[in-house]
């Protein structure tokens, strides 16, 4: 399947000079967000995760059917604020702007196979920061999933060369 053909790029979104990567249009193709999915639970199960973690919203749309898929459990990462319990929290900014990410401390036991997914890697600010929390918790990083990579962004250099980094589409 041509998954790169399922996205919308749309230009100046949302500020001028960034070519937004819309994945709504893929996941609205059923069976082009299943197929999407399946390609991502074939390179997690060879990881052995206990569980996925994912980063608010789109790494939603991504970790939780691969969770679910996998019949492991799912942690979110949410922007702060969001989460009811006591939280861990990280500072980080994006390819248009700057936030906080937090987790429930709680929310990784010590020793469990963490394995982090999310749509898309940009910069990747986002997903070095949620390694950092997941890190923090005492949880092991066994692999990184994302459906779209911004080669140019070069976003891996941030993940440390021992990750395991799996990218469906790539820019
Ligand atoms: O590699 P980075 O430069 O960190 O960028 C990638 C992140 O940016 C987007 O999330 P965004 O913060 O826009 O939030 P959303 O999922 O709530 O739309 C995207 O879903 C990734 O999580
Ligand atoms: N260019 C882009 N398209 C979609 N999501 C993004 N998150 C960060 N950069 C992005």
């Amino acid at each position: 399947m041509d998954f790169k053909e399922k996205i919308r790029v749309i230009l100046d979104y949302p500020q001028e000079g960034v070519r937004f990567k819309d994945i709504t249009t893929l996941l609205a193709d059923g069976p082009a967000y299943r197929a999407a999915i399946e390609r991502m639970v074939e390179f997690a199960q060879e990881k052995k995760p206990d569980i996925i973690v994912g980063p608010e919203a789109r790494g939603f749309v991504v970790g939780c059917p691969l969770a679910v898929q996998m019949g492991v459990g799912f942690a979110p990462v949410r922007k702060k604020g969001k989460l009811p319990y006591e939280t861990i929290q990280a500072e980080y900014s994006l390819e248009y702007g700057k936030d906080a990410l937090a987790m429930h401390k709680d929310a990784i036991k010590p020793g469990q196979r963490v394995l982090i997914a999310d749509d898309l890697l940009a910069t990747g600010g986002t997903i070095k920061t949620t390694i950092d929390l997941v890190q923090k918790l005492g949880g092991e990083i066994v692999g990184l999933a994302f459906l779209i990579e911004l080669t140019y962004l070069n976003g891996r250099e941030k993940l440390g060369s021992d990750s395991d980094v799996f990218t469906l589409i790539q820019y």
